[in-house]
């Protein structure tokens, strides 16, 4: 034995000494305790309602509807213990949408992450989604963790090209907001609606640019929105010309039914109340202007018009129709308020043609007159950009 036994011993013994003194004086549960909470302590959680605690407009939450679409999309939902499935908009279609406290696991960059779908008010189905992750991960992938589900759910929307009719069906708001919404199935594209071949290469171009026109938008501070008057004697193609723009844009369509407003806030409301990437429409916008409704003033159309209060959300395309611009305050439809003027006229010769060999496929007839397809009456008119 050397010299260094002894103090080994020594150390060996104090140290053992003072487990048994830290033993003693906590027990093996609160040890346990501590290092639970020490590990929970790495975690932090977010919560998504899908109708916002406190929000009086009983706005759905954006974030909540593209978080779903995207965790439906993950394989692990598809191998999650238990699912619910739904039929979708499309025959046979089938949605996986993940059960209460089911769990989905994903990562990102390299970080672990979790999902769950939580009631938070039992009993009446209030739902929330929360997502876990460790405190070291939040600062590194949380932002970008999120866009990226953001635009994953854009993408999927924009594939499925699933867009939806949206109607403000009562005057009081529910729980489920003031929009009541149904699958858009009107068929009407761009290539089934009958127009001059020039001006529907002018709306489409119109259009492109428009969805690619944010930073100009930006840069001169005006809300990113386009309007488009309409205006045509009735069954002229303006209702059915409003579906093909949808389909063309990939956005869901908010119809206003004026009827059901039942003052200026309402209206403001309601506007507040649509998402980015739709295409807004009143109908009838003559009609509403001449009867001079009680409940709607005239400077409430005229500030939806413009667009004020949409600030709080982009990419809209704003759409009224009329039978007849002539009487119209030139006021209410200046630049700004409405860009884009068409006329839609009646139909002559060469568009029943082309509707003959759109709905019934007859593309030569007897009566048919030989000579060139022209089709007349057709008008746009750029009043800005
Ligand atoms: N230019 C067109 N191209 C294709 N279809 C058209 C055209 N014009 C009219 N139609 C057809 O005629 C029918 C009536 O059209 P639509 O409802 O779009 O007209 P509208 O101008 O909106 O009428 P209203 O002002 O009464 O609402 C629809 O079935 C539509 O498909």
């Amino acid at each position: 034995m050397n010299l260094s036994s002894p103090i080994l011993v020594f150390f060996i013994t104090i140290i053992v000494l003072s487990v048994l003194r830290f033993l003693s004086r906590t027990s093996f549960l609160h040890i346990l305790v501590r290092c639970w909470r020490s590990f929970e302590d790495r975690f932090c959680a977010y919560q998504i309602f899908k109708v916002p605690q406190f929000n009086d407009l009983f706005q759905e939450n954006q974030l909540y509807h593209k978080v779903s679409t995207y965790l439906t999309s993950l394989p692990a939902t598809e191998d999650s213990d238990f699912t619910n499935l739904f039929s979708g908009s499309k025959a046979n279609d089938i949605i996986l949408h993940l059960d209460r406290n089911q769990v989905i696991r994903d990562s990102f960059l390299g970080a672990r992450v979790q999902w769950s779908f939580e009631n938070y008010c039992e009993g009446n189905g209030k739902r929330t989604l929360v997502l876990r992750l460790t405190k070291k991960d939040k600062r590194t992938i949380l932002r970008p963790y999120l866009q990226h589900i953001l635009s994953v759910a854009d993408q999927i929307k924009q594939k499925n090209e699933e867009i939806k009719l949206f109607m403000n069906l009562e005057k009081n708001p529910n729980e489920n907001g003031r929009w009541a919404s149904v699958p858009f199935t009107h068929p009407a594209t761009m290539d089934t609606m009958v127009m001059d071949g020039d001006l529907k290469i002018k709306v489409k171009a119109d259009l492109e640019l428009f969805l690619k026109s944010k930073r100009y938008y930006h840069r001169l501070g005006h809300v990113w929105k386009r309007s488009y008057l309409l205006y045509g004697a009735s069954g002229t193609g303006k209702s059915s010309f409003i579906a093909a723009m949808a389909r063309f844009l990939s956005f869901d369509v908010y119809d206003i039914d004026i009827s059901n407003v039942s003052d200026d806030s309402d209206l403001k409301m309601l506007l507040l109340q649509t998402t980015s990437r739709s295409v807004i429409v009143i109908e009838d916008l003559d009609r509403l202007l001449m009867e001079k409704p009680e409940d709607v003033s005239l400077s409430g159309v005229l500030n939806f018009m413009d667009g004020i209060v949409s600030c709080c959300g982009e990419e809209r395309v704003m759409v009224f129709t009329m039978n007849s611009k002539d009487e119209i305050d030139q006021a209410v439809l200046r630049p700004g308020r409405v860009d884009v003027h068409i006329q839609f006229p009646l139909c002559d010769f060469s568009a029943f043609k082309s509707l003959a060999n759109n709905y019934l496929g007859v593309k030569e007839h007897k009566l048919f007159l030989s000579g060139r397809r022209k089709f007349t009456g057709w008008r746009i008119k750029f009043n800005s950009g």
